[in-house]
């Protein structure tokens, strides 16, 4: 029987810097200006930080480079790498360092510049420090955008999706990044100009996939018992989930089912909540198809329906389920791993701090993070009140 840390740490400060193009500042001057402002937000010194979670995917040093340049020196580190949805996995492992007495106050953070680095082609440079995957390497595949537009095509195939219901994805985070000032991509944008945009992998144009950006975000946890005499809104970590199951696509059981199904019902279970108690949700849309899969595998709709549940408006600034309330890594931001701006994005609404574009009703939200080919998924369920 696993313990339970429902409601045993909290989020305290959160910060970004660099959004969209940092031009002459470097990916380390960025996270440590993010880092700088969670810190001040928490109510604290960066001298009382004594843990600290980050990873990169151009550096296997990264912890200790960040360490230095804050100037700290931790009790406990951290840099598990679980591509995109490391910083939600980093919620669990925050809490369990915490609970274990090994930390006071965790900083998380992450950021990196592949649009304005030096190299312009510093994606590709990513892309090509991955890991070698042996059955699809000689077939040369656009990794990661293949692989899910492998994904898509099936879902197409099986279960009759669209795609314009991809569209409505994209369009949908427009709408929200329409109400952010900070979004990157902000123009109206239509379900035919999605469909008819540069095809990049088939089903997937380029406006089906996320952005290439700059950007940094860090986030402060701590005990819960303590938060609130740091921070007047601490925001309540009630569950998490990580779940993989494979690295490379070929290695995917079925391609239609995300291993969100494991890490969804493992937060669930540990919140004692159900998809029908949440308000809000901020999914990682690194691709079109990610929502859908990830609403029906954590269970808002039944396997196949993804496609038209998120029709209708409903997860449109207005509707019934609002989603990726920043815009997204769609049109908000997505400088390589992105999952520390749905912790950022969800904190927002939880506090009523998201401006024009607040939900009217947020007290539970849901952030689940993406990270590989769909291979590492992590979900936590937020809320200001325990
Ligand atoms: C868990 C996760 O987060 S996975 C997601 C990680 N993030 C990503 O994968 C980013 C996804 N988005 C992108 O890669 C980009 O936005 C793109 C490729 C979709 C479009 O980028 P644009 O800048 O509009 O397109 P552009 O035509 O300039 O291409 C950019 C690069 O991709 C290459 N490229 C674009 N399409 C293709 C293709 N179909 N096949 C092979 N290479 C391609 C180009 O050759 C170019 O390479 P270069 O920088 O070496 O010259």
């Amino acid at each position: 029987m696993s313990r339970s840390h429902r409601g045993a740490i909290a989020v305290l400060g959160t910060g970004m810097a660099g959004l969209g193009d940092c031009q002459g500042r470097t990916e380390q001057e960025i996270i440590a200006q993010a880092s700088h402002r969670a810190v001040a937000a928490s109510g604290l010194k960066m001298q009382d930080i004594d843990g600290i979670i980050t990873s990169s995917l151009t550096s296997p040093w990264w912890v200790m480079r960040m360490a230095e340049y804050l100037g700290i020196r931790p009790r406990f580190s951290d840099s598990t790498m679980f591509g995109g949805s490391s910083f939600i996995a980093d919620l669990k492992i925050a809490a369990m360092a915490i609970e274990a007495g090994q930390c006071d106050h965790v900083l998380v953070c992450y950021g990196a510049n592949p649009r304005s680095a030096p190299s312009s082609t510093q994606i590709n440079q990513m892309r090509a420090a991955l890991d070698p995957q042996p059955y699809e390497h000689p077939y040369k595949p656009f990794n990661p955008v293949s692989s899910y537009a492998l994904a898509a095509a099936r879902h197409m195939h099986q279960y009759g999706t669209t795609r314009r219901q991809l569209a409505e994805v994209a369009v949908a985070a427009r709408k929200w990044a329409q109400l952010n000032p900070d979004a990157f991509l902000r123009t109206p944008l239509t379900i035919d100009e999605v469909l008819g945009a540069k095809m990049i992998s088939d089903p997937l144009t380029v406006r089906d996939c996320c952005l290439v950006t700059d950007g940094a975000g860090a986030f402060v946890v701590a005990r819960a018992d303590r938060a609130r005499d740091l921070h007047p809104r601490p925001i309540y970590v009630l569950g998490t989930g990580h779940a993989h199951w494979h690295r490379q696509i070929s290695c995917m059981p079925d391609v239609t089912v995300t291993p969100a199904v494991d890490s969804g019902r493992t937060a669930f279970a540990e919140a004692g909540l159900t998809p029908a108690d949440i308000d809000l949700v901020e999914l990682y849309d690194a691709f079109t198809i990610n929502p859908i899969l990830f609403l029906e595998d954590l269970g808002f709709c039944a396997k196949g329906e993804g496609g038209a549940f998120i029709g209708g408006g409903r997860i449109e600034p207005g509707g019934d389920l609002p989603m990726n309330t920043n815009g997204g890594g769609l049109s908000f931001t997505h400088p390589g791993m992105y999952s520390i701006f749905l912790v950022i994005e969800a904190v927002a609404q939880l506090r009523r701090e998201a401006g024009e574009r607040q939900v009217p009703k947020a007290d539970v939200a849901l952030v689940h993070g993406n990270g590989g080919v769909l291979s590492s998924q992590a979900t936590a369920i937020l809320s200001h009140s325990l």
